[in-house]
């Protein structure tokens, strides 16, 4: 069993739970009372270094990033610093993330909010909807195609935006298949965790100008930016070097900047 499926494979309990607790058309029905989800791919439209700032405190391959993690003071520093969105891991058991977390960032920041997460059911991306989030992440190598565009397809019904996200050829072409504006490049490969970044710089180059190209992972400076935008990039997502710094807001600044 690799990573992927082990973490798919843990979060089944709790969302067999939550529906029996709250089923999906209980949900669907306090969506309704919610004022419109915020736009997360209007930013990305525009030119400039957009970067969306991902909040997490753990991850499955470094462990503990940031021991003590004020997300909130994170969330606020970042959105100061001119972060284009914030990226909310909510996966519990390996990111130590929590759709808690979700709700009071979205509280505390105006900008968008991507429920970064392991997506497999409608009613993951309806408690993303609920919690404030205006984005969700659907992995290719996560699912089937007809899922794929179903959930993309159930996301965008709901007004929110999809970032589907890629990292080999075969997935990015059936990613385009799916109504998605938004394409992730993850350098990151889900089931060994070796980061490919020639392979991510190749694939950029190969989203059509319909679509968002967001690169993802393992940028750390403002070159790392400079270097995805040149292989395509419109936007970015940046986790590990804002996390691992101390202050997270000056980090963003200097990776936008190019300096200090
Ligand atoms: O922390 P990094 O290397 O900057 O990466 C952020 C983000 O790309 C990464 O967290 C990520 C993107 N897609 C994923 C899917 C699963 C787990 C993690 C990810």
């Amino acid at each position: 069993m690799t990573i992927l499926d082990q973490i798919v494979h843990d979060l089944l309990p709790d969302l067999t739970a939550s529906k029996e607790r709250l089923p999906l058309s209980e949900l669907e029905i306090m969506v309704q009372d919610m004022p419109p989800a915020r736009d997360f791919a209007a930013a990305f439209r525009t030119p400039g270094l957009h970067v969306i700032a991902e909040l997490k405190k753990a991850s499955p391959s470094k462990g503990v990033i940031r021991p003590r993690f004020n997300y909130l003071e994170c969330a606020r520093d970042l959105a100061a610093a001119g972060a284009a969105a914030l990226s909310v891991v909510t996966e519990e058991k390996h990111f130590q993330g929590s759709l808690q977390m979700l709700s009071e960032v979205a509280e505390c920041v105006e900008i968008p909010l991507l429920r970064k997460d392991f997506i497999i059911d409608p009613y993951q991306i309806c408690e993303a909807r609920l919690h404030g989030a205006s984005a969700v992440l659907l992995i290719a190598a996560l699912l089937p195609t007809g899922e794929l565009a179903r959930l993309s397809d159930y996301a965008q019904s709901l007004g929110m935006t999809v970032l589907g996200e890629a990292h080999n050829e075969d997935e990015l072409m059936t990613l385009l298949g799916c109504d998605m504006p938004l394409i992730g490049i993850n350098a990151r490969d889900l089931h060994t965790f070796g980061i490919h970044i020639g392979n991510a710089s190749k694939l950029l180059g190969e989203v059509p100008a319909d679509r968002i190209a967001i690169a993802e992972s393992a940028m750390n400076s403002h070159d790392d930016l400079m270097h995805a935008m040149r292989a395509g990039a419109r936007g970015f997502l940046v986790g590990e070097a804002l996390m691992r710094a101390e202050y997270p807001g000056d980090k963003l600044k200097e990776m936008l900047c190019g300096h200090a």
